[in-house]
């Protein structure tokens, strides 16, 4: 039965300001307490997935009960999600069967951004959300290596005009690389490019997204720009390492998102510190502030920190990355936490369209 004892009343209030392990807000009222003589049944309802903090949260409701007039109740945690669509600039009509398109942008090639969007989308799949990617770093699609597709991947034709994107590791996967051959899209200009990729983007069957996971060109040039003006984009996601020359480019990055009115949810700093594979010795070889100022400067969230890592690109390389390879490994687990960060940012935004949790485009 649902309690409202002042016992139960005061353990709300200590679990309302419980944290996620990784996000400095609490949780809030977001707690439904039911107990019977043997058990008490927690809910936590949340607006993005954190699967990944059942155990966390168990061991740390477990310490609170402890001392509390509940101690020696058996602790069911249930921790439910769910996502809402939110509002893209301009109000630029959504995509059928995804809730919120998160665009992964660097200002320069090279930096991880392909290997961090893969990362986060297999981590928020983890977490217990529908995930999609669509490879849209048309000169260099990397996806489907890095997801273990074998060449010459195609998609399946429904109707004669949907592509169903193929599925790895939970994860529904589009890439120009499924549709071309590997020299196509290199001779192509611009406009070429970007009605391409919109077409891709369109006429994907995706199959009922909560993010669909958006790996950019690297740059901000026309292509990007198109993308960011004609892609109904909930939010987008700066991957950059710390050197200056790269945060210059992120800042280009950031202004472009802000001119577009799409909202920066955080800075992804990536190979932000080497981890000597001898000694386990950590060192932060292009400095260890960058991405931090760069954040303030912006008043952006820094969603994580990845370190310089042989495991990230060797298991990337094999077609498993490691979220997946090694999902307990301390790398794996920052990219979960950037996940839930990502998600409670997203949500945390104020603009939700509570009506329509998907906006259907016309199918024909
Ligand atoms: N944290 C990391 N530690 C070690 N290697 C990494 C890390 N992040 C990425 N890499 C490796 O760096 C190389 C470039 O990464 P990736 O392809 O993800 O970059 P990118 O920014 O998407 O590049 P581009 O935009 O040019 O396609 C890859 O070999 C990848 O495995």
């Amino acid at each position: 039965m649902l309690n409202d004892s002042q016992e139960s009343l005061a353990l709300l209030a200590r679990l309302e300001n419980l944290t996620d392990e990784n996000c400095d807000q609490a949780y809030g009222a977001v707690w439904k307490i039911m107990e019977d003589a043997k058990r008490i049944h927690l809910t936590l309802s949340l607006g993005y997935p954190a699967d990944k903090e059942q155990a966390s949260l168990e061991s740390r409701i477990k310490d609170i009960l402890k001392d509390s007039p509940f101690s020696g109740r058996e602790l069911v945690l249930d921790i439910e999600h769910d996502v809402q669509s939110h509002a893209t600039q301009g109000n630029i009509a959504g995509l059928k069967g995804v809730k919120n398109i998160i665009a992964v942008a660097s200002g320069k090639g090279g930096v991880g951004k392909s290997t961090t969007t893969v990362n986060l989308a297999l981590a928020m799949a983890k977490e217990g959300a529908r995930v999609g990617i669509l490879d849209a770093d048309i000169y260099g699609p990397s996806q489907g290596m890095m997801l273990g597709f074998a060449d010459g991947t195609r998609p399946e034709v429904r109707e004669d005009k949907f592509f169903v994107p193929p599925s790895a590791f939970g994860v529904q996967v589009m890439s120009m690389a499924f549709l071309t051959t590997k020299d196509t899209p290199v001779a192509w200009r611009g406009p070429m490019v970007t009605g391409a990729l919109m077409q891709i983007l369109t006429q994907t069957d995706w199959d009922n997204l909560d993010y669909l996971f958006i790996d950019m060109p690297p740059g901000t040039g026309d292509i990007q720009l198109t993308l960011a003006q004609k892609v109904p984009v909930a939010g987008s996601v700066i991957v950059t390492t710390p050197q200056d020359i790269a945060l210059l480019d992120a800042r280009r990055g950031i202004e472009m998102f802000n001119k577009m009115k799409i909202p920066v949810l955080g800075v992804v700093e990536n190979m932000s510190t080497h981890i000597c594979s001898n000694c386990g010795h950590h060192e932060a070889i292009f400095g260890d502030k960058g991405g931090v100022s760069l954040a303030k400067e912006y008043n952006v969230e820094v969603l994580g920190k990845l370190p310089l890592s042989l495991a990230i690109r060797e298991q990337s390389d094999i077609g498993s990355p490691i979220v997946v390879n090694a999902p307990e490994s301390d790398v794996a687990g920052i990219y979960q936490s950037i996940a839930r960060k990502l998600g409670a940012t997203l949500a945390s935004q104020r603009d939700t369209q509570f009506a329509m949790p998907t906006i259907g485009m016309s199918d024909d």
